[in-house]
């Protein structure tokens, strides 16, 4: 068979393809997991995970238990969910949380769409909680949708930059290695209690440097950085003159790509079909730059964002809209434009809800060359940062290039 993309039929992502894809035997083993293998005629192995949920997060020092604190606005326990979420051999996730803290977890769920997920109260220690999540799998309850697992994945839920290849490279590790005294000596408590209470085969599988563990304040802060950097990888220029027609929309997408030669710079247009831009918003793009050419007002950024306000798309990440606007000064008194584009704040107010970022910015056109070009790459170096820092506070500005 051919090595191809684990499961074959594998859903749609949840939320940005962080990863690189997995190397060419990760994808072979993959496949053994999953649908595919099973259409191969093998059966699949029947994985399962158990995310400790239960801890109240002392050493964070805040009143909120940490896998409850939001990053972007989102519990960081709904990151780590997506990113289990987004391995589709795995069959059932079960979270282990206090009992106090059951229905906020259940409401985080049906909040963030999150799918194969099951709560179970949480122990008074960290293995008590793993505990009742590994019986949640294994007794057999009436009404209990779970499958009995042949191999249980167990992740702290407060580490949530976990990515597909490690999980299967600890899966195919469960499978087939022993336990070394190596193993033993550097690994972590688990490791022991695998050996000494349940005689299982146990072997240390090296991480990334992302796996690391929320346990102070300021691993949120870094959780926050590299969320933020994952998402800004790409902007989606949209304007409302055609591909091809020369004008200074277009322009400004070309100065986007110089400026900023880290950011994917692609374009769509929704004259043509909406369906462009659900392509766009399919692959996961977070950021737009609506730029208004043909218009004095708001109508393209208004198009856009009703199609955003359609799509699922920031319900788990906030989507940065950049409205951009060009002004005359010999005919229209740049007092008198802003009074025109103040309209901007209801709009932002209303999409806010939604978690989309709308701002307004502002550019002289015409200008001499060298002048419109200072002005684009000051337009390019502001909807960077807009991009970049997400913050909320500049909701409804408009800026001026
Ligand atoms: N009774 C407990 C204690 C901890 N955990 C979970 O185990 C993971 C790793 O533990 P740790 O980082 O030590 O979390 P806390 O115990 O919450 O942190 P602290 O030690 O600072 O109080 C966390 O996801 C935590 O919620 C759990 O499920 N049940
Ligand atoms: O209390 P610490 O922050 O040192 O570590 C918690 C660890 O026990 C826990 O995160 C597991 O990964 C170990 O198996």
């Amino acid at each position: 068979m051919e090595p191809g993309p684990p499961g074959g039929s594998r859903p749609a992502e949840r939320g940005p393809c962080l990863s690189s894809p997995l190397g060419a035997d990760l994808a072979a083993s993959a496949s053994l997991l999953s649908a595919a293998g099973a259409e191969a005629g093998r059966r699949p192995l029947a994985v399962a995970a158990v995310l400790p949920a239960g801890g109240c997060g002392e050493r964070m020092g805040v009143p909120t238990p940490k896998q409850f604190c939001p990053i972007l606005e989102r519990p960081l326990i709904s990151y780590t969910l997506q990113a289990l979420e987004r391995v589709c051999w795995i069959k059932d996730i079960v979270v282990a949380v206090t009992g106090e803290n059951i229905e906020a977890m259940n409401s985080i769920i049906q909040k963030y769409q999150h799918t194969r997920i099951s709560v179970v109260e949480a122990g008074v220690t960290r293995h008590r909680s793993i505990f009742n999540g590994l019986k949640a799998l294994v007794e057999d309850q009436p009404n209990s949708k779970l499958c009995k697992p042949e191999i249980v994945i167990i992740h702290d839920a407060v580490r949530p930059f976990v990515e597909e290849d490690v999980l299967l490279k600890v899966v195919i590790a469960a499978k087939e290695h022993g336990c070394s005294d190596y193993d033993l000596e550097f690994g972590t408590e688990c490791l022991q209690l695998a050996l000494k209470y349940c005689h299982t085969k146990a072997k240390l599988v090296e991480g990334s440097p992302d796996l690391w563990k929320v346990t102070y304040k300021r691993d949120l802060y870094a959780a926050e950085s590299i969320i933020k950097e994952r998402i800004s990888q790409e902007i989606c220029v949209i304007t409302d003159v055609k591909e091809g027609e020369e004008n200074v929309g277009h322009l400004l997408k070309e100065v986007l790509k110089s400026e900023l030669p880290h950011v994917k710079v692609t374009s769509g247009a929704l004259c043509h079909a909406r369906g462009d831009l659900q392509q766009i918003i399919l692959k996961q793009c977070y950021n737009f730059v609506c730029v208004n050419v043909m218009t004095s007002d708001f109508q393209e950024t208004q198009k856009l964002l009703s199609v955003l306000e359609e799509s699922n798309l920031s319900i788990l990440y906030p989507v940065v809209v950049v409205s951009v606007h060009f002004f005359d000064v010999k005919l229209v008194p740049l007092g008198q434009k802003m009074e025109n584009l103040m309209s901007i704040r209801g709009f932002a107010k209303e999409v806010r809800k939604r978690n989309i970022l709308l701002c307004g910015l502002l550019i002289c056109y015409p200008q001499g060359e060298q002048k419109l070009q200072e002005s684009l790459r000051q337009a390019a170096i502001i909807i960077a940062a807009l991009i970049e820092e997400r913050n909320s506070g500049l909701v409804g500005q408009l800026l001026i290039a």
